[in-house]
């Protein structure tokens, strides 16, 4: 039947019949009380979110007869409501759409009631209130200006699922929601979008650009933009059109107009601890100045410029529970972990492992070679020995917790026992130096780090020297890359595995589960607590991830300066590792 047709009088009555048990449903459903007279406000009695009704459908169909100035559409209800700025246009709908209307999942007809009042929904959503931290500029720019930025925007940009976008001085990725941080993209900030930092009395700087296309209809979804990506604050300009942004937290659920030509500052809890979203939809009903009613605002195309700064290192924020760079491990978790992410795997791949590690490191050479005629080393973590033997002149001790390790060693004639870095077997102040070549970051918290350099500092003798290397969160140093990074051959085949084993991996444990990233081998790392993958050579290519707690700048000479009976002699950066030589006072 189509919608303009006049009802014969027993149509009309089946209707009424209809609409008179609806009346009960409704009632019970929602609680709304159906009017006898026409009122401004429409129930859409057996269709809502639970059928696959949307806001979007029903704009759709009911603004063609007049101006809506409500949709409220009820969780879990199969019940929805509508209201119009006219009596006359909600008569209207009334007639055109009762019974005949096919807009819900199910393909049935639609069946319509005047109710006095619009259910409340029970949703904390609040109007107009700006999240702490988060400032917005309005008529940042003039129209000229906006102009000028909108012409930068005729490119080939990536369509998404939801918008299009286009990016500027780093790519970002959705696939692992941050950027590549050793790879900048070739295309840098356009020169044109300079003068906004004047306005901002150059206090930002950034090198990062996103630009979000979206038509009517288009959004994007809920998110925090990840904490170890980029700096504080994250800067948008918006263009064209002027949407409805949200922010939620926990309950809190907070919604405002970001008009045209406006700037929107994050920083800080907005930045950190709210996510920030654009519902996709083709209007937005914001509330009226009087605070009665509601007015559909049609959307436009917009045009967003986001500009941030890209994080080097990692994220340093007070919001722990939402942030990727912080990982609050458990002790007796650590314990687990450690088991199964490092000492397993040591002994899964002495062998193979033993075999890449020939060549001393200069620094470390020197400082074994610092040591006089009959002094004794103990290398706390030696490995397969490859710093046992580069001294004829002292007498070194090599401890490792793998076994496989240390069947290497013994082959190799080298003197070296089964020994916990926690606790080494040696007595206190027994030893004239101790070296521990990347061995506590395997550590999973840092309380263990600072046990095992404790544990180093008890078998020093007083006047004693001890030297620790750890590997750096920035394998990049003054502009340098490390060789970790350099190693990237050149014909590295991409395995199944490298793509299966990048992104976030869960490791189960009996004290519970920890999330961890999987490092992608011979890049900077996104995070400070990593699984990194070792590759055997063997037919299968098989995988073990190793843990890894990768150190910050000064994180280590920090931890040192809580041990009271030592002194930092040198701190040094050494090809993607922080150093430290400390001595025993
Ligand atoms: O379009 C906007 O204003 C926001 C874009 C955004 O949140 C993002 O790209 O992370
Ligand atoms: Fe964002
Ligand atoms: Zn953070």
């Amino acid at each position: 039947m189509s919608s303009n047709e006049k009802l014969s009088i027993g149509q009309k009555k089946k209707l009424d019949r209809k609409l008179a048990k609806l009346q009960h449903v409704l009632k019970k459903e929602s609680g709304a009380t159906s009017s006898p007279n026409p009122t401004k406000n429409l129930a859409i009695c057996n269709a809502g979110l639970v059928s696959g009704l949307t806001e979007e459908i029903i704009y759709e169909h009911f603004s063609q007869l007049g101006n809506l100035t409500d949709i409220t559409l009820l969780p879990g209800k199969s019940c929805s409501f509508l209201s119009y700025d006219s009596l006359e246009s909600s008569i209207k709908a009334y007639e055109t759409f009762n019974g005949k209307l096919n807009i819900a999942q199910d393909n049935k007809a639609i069946y319509l009631l005047y109710v006095d009042q619009i259910p409340y929904l029970n949703d904390q959503r609040i109007w107009g209130e700006l999240p702490p931290g988060l400032i917005l500029l309005e008529d940042f720019i003039s129209i000229e200006e906006e102009n000028m930025l909108l012409n930068l925007c005729s490119f080939d940009a990536q369509p998404m699922k939801h918008r299009l976008v286009k990016h500027f001085g780093y790519e970002f990725r959705y696939d692992i929601n941050n950027v590549d941080k050793d790879k900048p993209m070739s295309e840098t900030l356009p020169v044109e979008t300079n003068f906004l930092w004047s306005k901002l009395q150059q206090k930002f700087k950034p090198d990062q650009l996103t630009i979000n296309h979206y038509t009517p209809g288009q959004g994007i979804p809920h998110h925090i933009d990840t904490h170890s990506a980029f700096e504080d604050p994250i800067i948008c300009l918006s263009l064209s059109s002027p949407i409805i942004m949200e922010f939620k937290n926990n309950d809190k659920h907070l919604c405002f107009l970001l008009p045209q030509r406006s700037l929107l500052i994050m920083s800080e809890e907005s930045r950190y601890d709210w996510t920030h979203g654009i519902v996709p939809r083709k209007f937005d009903i914001i509330p009226n100045n009087s605070g009665q009613g509601f007015t559909c605002l049609k959307r436009g195309t917009r045009v967003s410029f986001t500009f941030r700064k890209v994080l080097q290192g990692s994220c340093q924020c007070n919001y722990k529970s939402k942030c990727d760079s912080y990982n609050d491990i458990e002790d007796n978790v650590a314990l687990e972990l450690e088991a199964m992410h490092v000492h397993k795997v040591y002994n899964n791949i002495a062998d193979h492992f033993s075999d890449t590690r020939h060549k001393p490191w200069p620094n470390v050479l020197e400082f074994v070679q610092s040591f006089a005629y009959g002094d004794i080393l103990i290398d706390v973590g030696c490995g397969n020995g490859k710093y046992l033997g580069i001294n004829q002149k002292i007498f070194t001790i090599g401890c490792d917790r793998s076994m496989g390790l240390i069947d290497i060693c013994r082959q190799r004639q080298y003197e070296g026992f089964i020994g916990d870095c926690l606790s080494v077997p040696l007595k206190n102040s027994s030893a004239d130096g101790a070296i521990s070549i990347a061995v506590i970051h395997h550590l999973a918290t840092e309380q263990r780090r600072l046990k095992a350099l404790r544990e180093m500092v008890r078998v020093l003798k007083p006047g004693g020297r001890a030297l620790v290397y750890v590997w750096a969160h920035n394998q990049i140093n003054n502009e340098k890359k490390s060789s970790y990074i350099m190693q990237d051959r050149k014909n590295r085949k991409v395995t199944q595995m490298d793509k299966l084993v990048t992104g976030q991996v869960d490791v189960p444990l009996q004290n519970g589960n920890v999330t961890l990233p999987v490092h992608n081998n011979r890049s900077n790392f996104q995070a400070k607590d990593v699984l990194v993958p070792w590759k055997l050579k063997d037919k299968n290519e098989t995988t073990f991830l190793r843990f890894y707690h990768v150190f910050e700048e000064n994180e280590l000479e920090q931890m040192c300066q809580k041990i009271d009976n030592i002194q930092i002699l040198k701190s040094y950066y050494d090809q993607g590792n922080w150093c430290v030589i400390f001595g025993k006072i």
